[in-house]
């Protein structure tokens, strides 16, 4: 959704103040977090986060992905203050998140807008509502409230559906609510726990392109958990992978993307961008070399599309068939990538030629087995 904000919408962002470093400046930081949970009946006590360093910049987006108990929900109720730490220090926008009492905190919550999985909202509340209900919480007057919350509707397209409650909105419609009503408070952070996991895929685009618009028009900082690449890639330009309360691989969104270095990465981007081995060919697949095999080579392409050409043309050097079994092109935050899978015979005189042939086009290889 591409509409033009209000200019009363604007002020939602404030210049973050400038400090000494980049990390002095990040709007969420976290340094050296632990959490342990203590240990209940019958077991013992659980470390959900180990060690965690972070750091959010202003105006960007961080997209957190892990599995289920990886840590992500203890890592977002620890940068709203909702659990403290058991080690390290948290930052909101230069605020020492951990050191604060619960009235302090209450304030800060307010400069931290949340989305949820489920939208909590209010069922006896209309769209509008709900938006209004934090203004409500502040002792925001009534019509500072209209003045607000309307813009907010329009913002998120649910201007037609201000006196709707939520039992008579689809799921997207009930995450916009959900939506306005965190930015009602002009948040300068939208902590946002896997907000599209209940919505369709088409769904979760329209929801998914709304936060972009937010966070570029607005300026807002996302910190977004999710267990979904797909939600990574279209919005985030940076990720982080969380293993077991551990941060295991961090980056720009497409270095990791076609670059995967951690086994959790590789395992999460398994069906993404052709990465996936066909089932046939997999069960084929071994480690031996044998005389007269194929090797089979998976070939990124990154910033470039010509994969047909570099294939054929390299047939032509190595004289040797060169057979493409299977392939996706793509893009990831907006630039292209492309995976290859392709055979060719594995001997010295054709394996490490055409190896080298991709180096030197600056293209990565990996030989995943051989088939006889
Ligand atoms: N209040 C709690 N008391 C005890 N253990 C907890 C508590 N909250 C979380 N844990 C444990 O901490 C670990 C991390 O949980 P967390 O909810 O942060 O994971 P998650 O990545 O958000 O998982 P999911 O995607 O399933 O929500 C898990 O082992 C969980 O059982």
């Amino acid at each position: 959704m591409n509409m033009p904000l209000r200019a009363d919408l604007a002020d939602v962002r404030e210049v973050p103040v400038a400090k000494a470093d980049d990390l002095d400046r990040a709007m969420v930081r976290l340094e050296a977090v632990s959490k342990t949970f203590a240990a209940r009946r019958g077991g013992g006590a659980v470390t959900a986060l180990d060690h965690i360093d972070l750091a959010v910049a202003p105006g960007s987006v961080l997209g957190v992905i892990g599995r289920s108990g990886a840590g992500k929900s203890t890592l977002i109720r620890l940068v709203n203050g909702l659990e403290r730490p058991s080690a390290g220090r948290i930052w909101v926008d230069g605020t020492d998140i951990a050191a604060l009492g619960e009235r302090e905190l209450r304030q800060v919550r307010r400069s931290i807008g949340m989305i949820f999985q489920h939208f909590n909202l209010l069922s006896s509340r209309t769209a509008y509502g709900n938006i209004a209900l934090p203004l409500e919480i502040a002792g925001v007057g009534r019509a500072e409230i209209k003045a607000r919350v309307e813009p907010l509707l329009e913002l998120v397209g649910l201007a037609d559906k201000r006196d709707r409650y939520p039992a008579e909105l689809s799921g997207g419609q009930k995450q916009r609510v959900g939506i306005a009503r965190a930015l009602a408070t002009r948040p300068k952070v939208l902590l946002s726990d896997e907000a599209t996991s209940a919505l369709d895929p088409e769904t979760t685009q329209s929801i998914l392109d709304l936060l972009g618009t937010i966070n570029r028009e607005l300026g807002l900082t996302i910190l977004l958990i999710t267990h979904e690449m797909s939600v990574i890639r279209r919005i985030a330009k940076e990720v982080a992978v969380i293993d077991g309360g551990r941060i295991v691989e961090r980056g720009d969104v497409y270095d990791i993307f076609t670059r995967p270095g951690h086994a959790t990465t590789q395992s999460f981007l398994g069906g993404a961008s052709g990465r996936a081995v066909p089932a046939g060919l997999a069960a084929r697949l071994g480690p031996d070399r044998a005389a007269g095999s194929e090797a089979v080579v998976r070939v990124v392409f990154r910033g470039t599309l010509a994969a047909g050409a570099v294939v054929s043309s390299l047939s032509r050097e190595l004289h040797a068939d060169v057979k493409i079994l299977s392939g996706a092109i793509d893009e990831v935050a907006g630039r292209p990538f492309g995976t290859l899978l392709i055979g060719l015979p594995s001997s010295d005189r054709h394996l490490a030629p055409a190896l080298a042939y991709f180096a030197e086009r600056g293209l990565d290889t990996e030989v995943l087995g051989y088939v006889a």
